[in-house]
């Protein structure tokens, strides 16, 4: 559809809520109709006026309910008419997005004391009496001259040989605060540390980028001891040749927890005699994942072969579930907490100390507007932003969905690219999107959490979250992405009007959010010239109508797409019926805000690029009807049928898994510690 041959039916004002849409008159749309489309065209005069509707439903209640679309009549370009058919013009429907919304509520600012963190401290690592050649990798490899406030305070905990619980903001050097340490610890052993030792340090992190990450930086620090060999394991790569290497030799070993519980299960040449180190990175996202049992297994398995070790656990939010893991392997820890008045915040508090030049918005947006919305923001030039979906199917369809609609424009030169990044991913490819963002100026990362930890891509610019994490410490981890190392940095979170209570559970974990209307954010459309359907016709920057064209045309756009094949509009349901479920993910104590009844299903399916709420959504992604029963059957023939809490513990799960098959289902997990060390 050309977008010149669109006349659009776009209300002039919002509607204020279900009760006005309900007396509004036909007669009074048709009038408006022609206004807008006077002296457009001869032949839109001559179109039979819109059918009347009925009445738009008055709770919005998940089923039965259908999405509105406006029935207008095609305007054919000059001399195309031969496309014509016979008998008029075919009707064209287009999205009414700013139609029969209720009004969006206002919700009161709430004051919020956030909490801050000094980011650098004024000390150099020349001041710790570390090996010169590592002080020398430092600040001339690379290029850090002085510590940052985590690293002068766990540095020398760490170098004394103490445990040590380290909390700082996302950001803020972690990483090196152990490495360091480690490096200086291990390249003192004597006699030599010897490759065939095997580990001598045990880097545990909850995702295979996490891990990648760690061992790059462990291996830049240890150019200068290059007796000591680094080595990952992290699942998704062939469990022979990680086998191989472990044969060969491995001294700091950084992995995921389940592929490490797998070797220790099944490599015979995998032993902790030598271990020295136990870091725990991520230390409440590891025990959130349900990698307890892993945890508990690991060590076990330190423990019955080594002597005293020292430990550390870190993270930007350490939770009460971390205490029970700092119970079973801290001996007399050091806490390091930079919040700027430790004695009032207790250290295992969900809290956000933040970087100041770290600007957070929110963003209430009617479930109807949600998809244009969602697209356009921030459209800043040139942005590096990364966008957090609730899961793979919802990162594939956007994905595919925006690179084929979406030109970003190519303003100043820079071509903004789109990246998805998941846990369905081949490792390969997870890999190389993860370089090829790491290292790109400008882009736009579609994922799911899997990259919201401990993740460091250098200049991100915005953090969109498209859905709302189900915890605090999620959303400081995901925001924590961006204005990392005192850079500046913009998050927005997006919300539906039946979930802006989100707000307060925020508020109650001191972190605030200054508010962004929708209509600033659709006004970035005024930006893109591919989206204009007047010619000619001037807009101002703050010109309403004119925004609420161009949201029409991009979301008409998108509705083009997902029904142009039946794999689209498929790949479009798969995808709502992803949104729906995650929707039962959320946990206890947020049910009442996230309420799957709360949803209107024709509004929700417009964000999906879908015309109408489909019906029996289950039963057409499930495909041939007759198949689906000899499932049936065959499940009570006595397969279990998954139950749900199960299948989305797998989907999550399945994020962040060792990339093995799935364990036997009896085998029995060492449920005790032995705390020998
Ligand atoms: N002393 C320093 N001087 C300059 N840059 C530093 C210094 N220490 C660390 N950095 C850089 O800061 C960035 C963030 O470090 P790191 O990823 O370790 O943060 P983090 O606290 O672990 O973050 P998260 O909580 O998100 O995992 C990295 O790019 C790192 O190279």
């Amino acid at each position: 559809m050309g977008e010149q041959g669109l006349i659009l039916n776009i209300s002039e004002a919002p509607v204020k809520s279900y009760k006005n849409v309900q007396k509004s008159q036909p007669v009074r749309k048709w009038e408006k109709f022609k206004a807008l489309t006077r002296n457009k065209s001869k032949d839109a005069s001559e179109a039979p006026p819109p059918p009347k509707r009925p009445a738009p439903p008055l709770s919005p209640k998940l089923h039965g309910k259908k999405a509105k679309a406006d029935v207008i009549p095609r305007k054919v370009p000059a001399g195309r008419s031969e496309e014509r058919p016979k008998g008029g013009r075919p009707p064209i429907k287009t999205s009414s997005l700013f139609k029969n919304n209720p009004e969006l509520p206002d919700i009161e600012r709430l004051e919020v004391k956030q909490l801050q963190e000094k980011v650098f401290s004024s000390d150099s690592f020349s001041d710790l009496g570390l090996h010169p050649h590592l002080v020398a990798t430092l600040t001339d490899v690379l290029a850090m001259s002085r510590m940052t406030s985590v690293q002068k305070m766990t540095i020398p905990a760490l170098l004394s040989g103490r445990d040590a619980m380290v909390r700082s903001q996302t950001g803020s050097g972690k990483t090196l605060a152990y490495g360091v340490p480690l490096v200086q610890a291990l390249q003192e052993v004597t006699p030599k540390i010897q490759r065939s030792d095997g580990p001598y340090a045990l880097i545990l992190v909850p995702t295979r980028e996490l891990a990648l990450q760690s061992f790059s930086i462990i291996q830049k620090l240890l150019k200068p001891f290059m007796w000591i060999v680094p080595g990952v394991l992290m699942g998704g790569e062939k469990r022979k040749s990680e086998k191989a290497r472990l044969r060969k030799g491995i001294n700091i070993l950084i992995s995921t927890p389940g592929r490490l519980v797998d070797h220790i299960r099944s490599t015979k040449n995998i032993h902790f005699t030598h271990i020295r180190w136990l870091v725990v990175d991520e230390a409440d996202r590891i025990l959130d994942l349900g990698f307890e049992k892993d945890l508990t297994a690991i060590l076990n398995a330190l423990n019955a072969q080594s002597e005293r070790r020292q430990n550390v656990l870190l993270s930007a939010t350490l939770t009460q579930g971390v205490t029970r893991l700092a119970d079973i392997s801290l001996h007399l820890p050091v806490a390091v907490s930079v919040t700027a008045d430790p004695c009032s915040e207790p250290m295992l508090e969900v809290t956000s100390p933040w970087s100041s030049e770290l600007r957070t918005f929110r963003a209430l947006l009617s479930q109807n507007g949600f998809f244009s919305t969602r697209w356009w923001f921030p459209c800043d030039l040139k942005p590096k932003m990364i966008v957090f979906f609730p899961s793979c199917e919802l990162v594939e369809f956007y994905h595919t969905l925006l690179s084929n609609v979406l030109h970003l424009q190519q303003r100043e030169g820079d071509k903004a690219v789109f990246l998805r990044l998941h846990g369905g991913m081949k490792q390969e490819e997870r890999t190389d999107v993860f370089q090829q963002f790491s290292g790109a100026r400008a882009g736009i990362l579609l994922c799911t959490d899997v990259a919201a930890r401990g993740l460091d891509l250098p200049q991100v610019t915005w953090i969109v979250q498209y859905n709302a994490p189900a915890s605090a410490a999620e959303y400081i981890h995901r925001v924590g992405r961006t204005a990392r190392l005192g850079t500046h940095g913009n998050s927005l979170l997006i919300l539906i009007p039946s979930e802006a209570e989100y707000i307060q559970t925020l508020v109650n974990h001191k972190i605030s959010v200054s508010e962004i209307k929708m209509e600033e954010i659709l006004s970035n459309l005024l930006l893109e010239d591919f989206l204009v359907i007047r010619r000619g016709k001037k807009t101002g920057t703050s010109d309403p109508q004119a925004v609420r064209e161009r949201a029409t045309v991009l979301q008409t756009k998108f509705e083009d797409y997902v029904h142009a094949s039946a794999e689209t509009s498929l790949s479009a349901k798969k995808a709502l019926q992803s949104y729906i479920r995650s929707y039962a993910t959320y946990p206890k104590n947020l049910k009442h805000v996230f309420h799957i009844r709360s949803l209107h299903l024709g509004h929700v399916a417009k964000s999906f690029g879908l015309r109408d709420a489909p019906h029996n959504l289950s039963q057409q992604l499930a495909g041939n009807p007759k198949k689906q029963k000899a499932m049936k059957n065959k499940r009570s023939d006595g397969h279990k049928t998954l139950r749900t809490k199960q299948r989305f513990s797998d989907l999550l799960t399945s994020e962040f898994s060792s990339g093995l098959p799935p364990k036997p289902k009896k085998m029995k997990m060492p449920q005790s510690i032995d705390k020998t060390s």
